[in-house]
């Protein structure tokens, strides 16, 4: 006879929409404007280690509710209310030609620590991606086709033997965290350190706007196969970017001095068909999480009746645009790669064709106070994850509101 099994035999459930839509665009948002090249051929990754060394500390926060529901749930279906630290949270995605065989999540010795794994899938099969369904080995359910909002939860031992197919079209993306009992494992409090380090030796204490700093330029260099020689491939920020319709300009002579690695961390503008925008980017990600966030956003954005300013958006001359090219031949070296790796499977033709600089230009501003507010929340948050040693939701400080 059949018995029910009891939690410590429990091994796996799938939980549908346990994300919200806007959860998971936030989050592509955060991994679309600060991921670099991954682990394993045709695969990105943004860790929240990543995102506080390049300046991003802020985007942390959204993480943090998520975290906090993922591990109760955890918790509660596997048995183990109260014992689990969080040992690894990271954004991947899975590009075409990225694919992972038979496995189990601790199946390394340096990998023992993880006893349980959580993916959430911020994307849809059939969507978003082809290819790339989920199998387990045996037991149920065989086979999972992600959809944005379901969690896949299992235990990290070889109970748990499963593949990734491989992807064929589109980007798979996902939040994967893993859980330990180990506490000596604990990734907030190795987050926590870091995160004082950076933001509370800081002088100013009216803080001022975050921008990115780019990391070193091979974390952002995709070939299409590690073996593959570096001609062949792509800067990643550049090719996001020339996906979704824009160009890239740099005013200095960018023909001689600056090495051209060095060129990812100085000012930069934007162009778009023979349009350039007046207004200066710091530098690449940084232009890169403004285009990501209009991207997002831009349904949001009412399409303009009027044109910009005519101060605000200059013609490309000729010279202007020969730098343009040649530039991009630097940094996206096969085009047809970053279309076909970059280019989002949906792109809304409506949002492309009804592009306007004032609405851009509206999203420039929206884009600074939306990073301010994240910022202020983890400015709120980090005395309290210091006490305690652990990351969670602190309520915003009444005496912040609205500051
Ligand atoms: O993305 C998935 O569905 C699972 C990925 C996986 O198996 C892993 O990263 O170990
Ligand atoms: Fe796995």
């Amino acid at each position: 006879m059949a018995t029910a099994e009891t939690e410590s035999e429990r091994r796996r459930v799938i939980v549908r929409n346990m994300l919200s839509k806007e959860e998971c665009e936030e989050l592509e948002l955060i991994h679309k404007s600060c991921s670099t090249v991954g682990y394993r051929p045709n695969v990105f990754s943004t860790t929240l280690s990543h995102l506080i060394a390049t300046n991003s500390s802020h985007f942390i926060v959204p993480f943090v509710p998520i975290r906090e529901r993922l591990k109760e749930k955890v918790e509660e279906f596997f048995g183990c209310e109260f014992e689990l630290v969080i040992e690894f949270t990271g954004l991947i995605s899975w590009a075409r030609g990225a694919s992972i065989g038979w496995h189990c999540d601790d199946n390394r010795p340096y990998l023992k620590q993880r006893h349980f794994t959580a993916v959430c899938y911020l994307n849809s099969y059939g969507k978003d991606f082809q290819g790339g369904l989920f199998r387990f080995q045996d037991g149920e359910p065989k086979t999972f086709a992600p959809s944005a909002g379901d969690v896949a939860m299992y235990t990290a031992d070889s109970r748990n033997v499963h593949s990734v197919d491989e992807v064929t079209h589109g980007e798979r993306l996902t939040l994967t965290l893993w859980f330990s009992r180990d506490s000596s494992h604990d990734e907030d409090a190795k987050l926590i350190s870091i995160l004082s380090q950076k933001l509370l030796h800081r002088s100013d204490k009216v803080p001022q706007l975050c921008l990115p700093l780019p990391a070193s330029s091979n974390m952002y260099w995709f070939s299409p196969n590690q073996a593959s020689p570096d001609e062949l491939g792509c800067n990643i920020c550049w090719a996001r970017m020339n996906v979704l319709g824009y160009d890239i300009y740099y005013s200095q002579n960018t023909s001689s001095a600056l090495d051209c690695s060095e060129l990812l961390l100085e000012p930069l503008q934007l162009a778009r068909g023979d349009n350039l925008f007046h207004q200066p980017f710091a530098n690449i990600l940084h232009a890169l999480q403004v285009v990501q966030f209009f991207h997002w956003k831009a349904s949001e954005f009412p399409t303009s009746k009027f044109e910009t300013e005519a101060s605000k958006v200059l013609h490309l001359s000729q010279s202007q645009k020969e730098n343009i090219s040649n530039l991009k031949s630097v940094f996206v070296k096969n085009n047809q790669l970053a279309e076909t790796v970059f280019r989002p499977v949906i792109i809304n033709e409506k949002e492309q064709q009804s592009f306007s600089w004032a609405n851009f230009s509206a999203a420039v501003t929206a884009w600074e106070d939306y990073i301010r507010k994240l910022h202020k929340q983890l400015l709120n948050s980090l005395p309290h994850w210091r006490t305690h040693q652990s990351i969670f939701s602190c309520p915003l400080d009444e005496s912040l509101e609205g500051t």
